[in-house]
């Protein structure tokens, strides 16, 4: 395939149809972005298909492991998942591809020749990126996306000493299919005790019983998952690294640092537990930072609400909390509300707080989106 001379930059999507990737879609179509970029759609299972209708022109769907095709765009952006990067990406510079390559996957996010995109915080590391010829720009894991954008004033003005995250992140993060299994799960464990709930004086307790036996029923689908994620938690997230941490939470302190610039000098320690949870969309998580300083909470607030225009202090009363701060009330949203800010009894350093992030918005398409803007002198 040639692709024509257009007065826009061309871009090649790949992933298009996944969870991240139609979040991305319907973000760009909101934004006006395809007006800005000549689309060439991409699909590993459906090659010469029908390109997606909402941008115009777009034709049919290319082969995305026809390196020959790729290697003639400009621009490519991901959202296919690591196991895609680990195989096309290499080959695609190894045939000499100068492009820019715009990814949602963790696989190349520490290689010292990629920057980790997150605009609102890192902008300065990624106009120099983009001054020196970097050429890979990968958005950061979800959870610590989120957490920055909540919580960078505190951050980027060195008042973290040290951090720890404690992490409830929703099905939508493993993916399409993993969001579809917890809705069938939930779907299960209600269809087994819908006469029983109908029916007000039945016993709670032979309710109980019959939804754990469901629970535990090898029948209930959880392939996704590897256990039944309804009505319970999973206390790991992605690989085990063998020294007792999840690759997830070694991204935490790894991903914030390089996104801060702190990889090499002056890093942060920072670390936490990964939980899976049953929600559908948004992660959450509870912080304890220990400060460098001894600030009011009025001043920390003032800090998180003047970082950028989307993190948004919650007042600590049940009330707000409750309306405020929940995946239900973030999920399609861009806000990325700070909460339960207080100082804690270990000492006038030491702060809680929770915050929230749509973990498909800021957390996977957002920076991608932004990106891809400014790589075309658009943001
Ligand atoms: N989910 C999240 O919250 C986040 C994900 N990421 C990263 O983004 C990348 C993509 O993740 P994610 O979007 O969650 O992955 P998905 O599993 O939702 O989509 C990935 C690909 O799976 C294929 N696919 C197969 N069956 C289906 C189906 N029923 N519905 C939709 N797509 C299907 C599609 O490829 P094809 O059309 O070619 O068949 C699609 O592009 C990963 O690297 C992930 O780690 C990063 C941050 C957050
Ligand atoms: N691991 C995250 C989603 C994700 O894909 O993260 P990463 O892009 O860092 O692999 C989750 O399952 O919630």
């Amino acid at each position: 395939m040639t692709f024509a001379a257009t007065p826009v930059p061309t871009a090649g999507f790949i992933g298009w149809r996944g969870m991240v990737g139609s979040v991305l879609m319907q973000r760009m179509q909101d934004e006006g972005d395809f007006d800005l970029i000549n689309p060439v759609f991409f699909s590993t299972s459906n090659a010469g298909g029908a390109a997606p209708s909402f941008a115009s022109g777009a034709g049919e769907l290319q082969n995305a492991y026809d390196i020959e095709t790729l290697a003639k765009l400009p621009i490519i952006v991901t959202a296919q998942g690591g196991g895609y990067t680990s195989e096309v990406y290499p080959k695609l510079r190894d045939a000499g591809w100068n492009g820019l390559w715009i990814d949602a996957a963790s696989t190349l996010r520490m290689e010292q020749d990629s920057i980790i995109v997150l605009d609102p915080v890192n902008r300065d590391v990624i106009d120099a990126g983009l001054a020196h010829g970097v050429k890979n720009f990968v958005g950061g894991n979800c959870t610590v996306s989120c957490m920055l954008m909540g919580l960078g004033g505190l951050f980027r003005n060195g008042l973290v000493e040290w951090g720890t995250s404690m992490t409830y992140q929703a099905a939508s993060g493993g993916g399409a299919r993993h969001m579809r299994e917890l809705l069938n799960q939930f779907g299960s464990l209600n269809s087994v005790v819908a006469d029983q709930l109908a029916d007000p004086a039945s016993a709670i307790l032979d309710i109980d019983r019959a939804v754990l036996a469901q629970q535990k029923n090898p029948a209930m689908d959880s392939s996704q998952f590897g256990v039944p994620l309804a009505g319970s938690v999973i206390p790991w997230i992605d690989a085990d690294l063998g020294n007792g941490q999840s690759r997830e939470e070694w991204k935490a302190g790894a991903e914030t640092n390089k996104i801060l610039g702190r990889d090499t000098a002056g890093r942060i320690p920072f670390d936490g537990l990964c939980v899976r949870i049953g929600a559908m969309r948004s992660h959450s998580q509870a912080l304890t930072l220990k400060l460098t300083e001894d600030l009011t909470v009025a001043e920390i607030e003032r800090i998180i609400d003047a970082d950028n225009e989307w993190a948004k202090v919650v007042p600590n009363t049940k009330e707000a909390s409750m309306a405020e701060l929940t995946p239900v009330a973030v999920s399609g949203t861009l806000d990325i509300p700070v909460g339960r800010i207080r100082k804690l009894e270990m000492g006038p350093e030491y702060i809680s707080a929770f915050t929230i992030g749509d973990q498909l918005l800021w957390g996977a398409a957002e920076p991608l989106r932004r990106m891809l803007r400014i790589a075309t002198g658009n943001l």
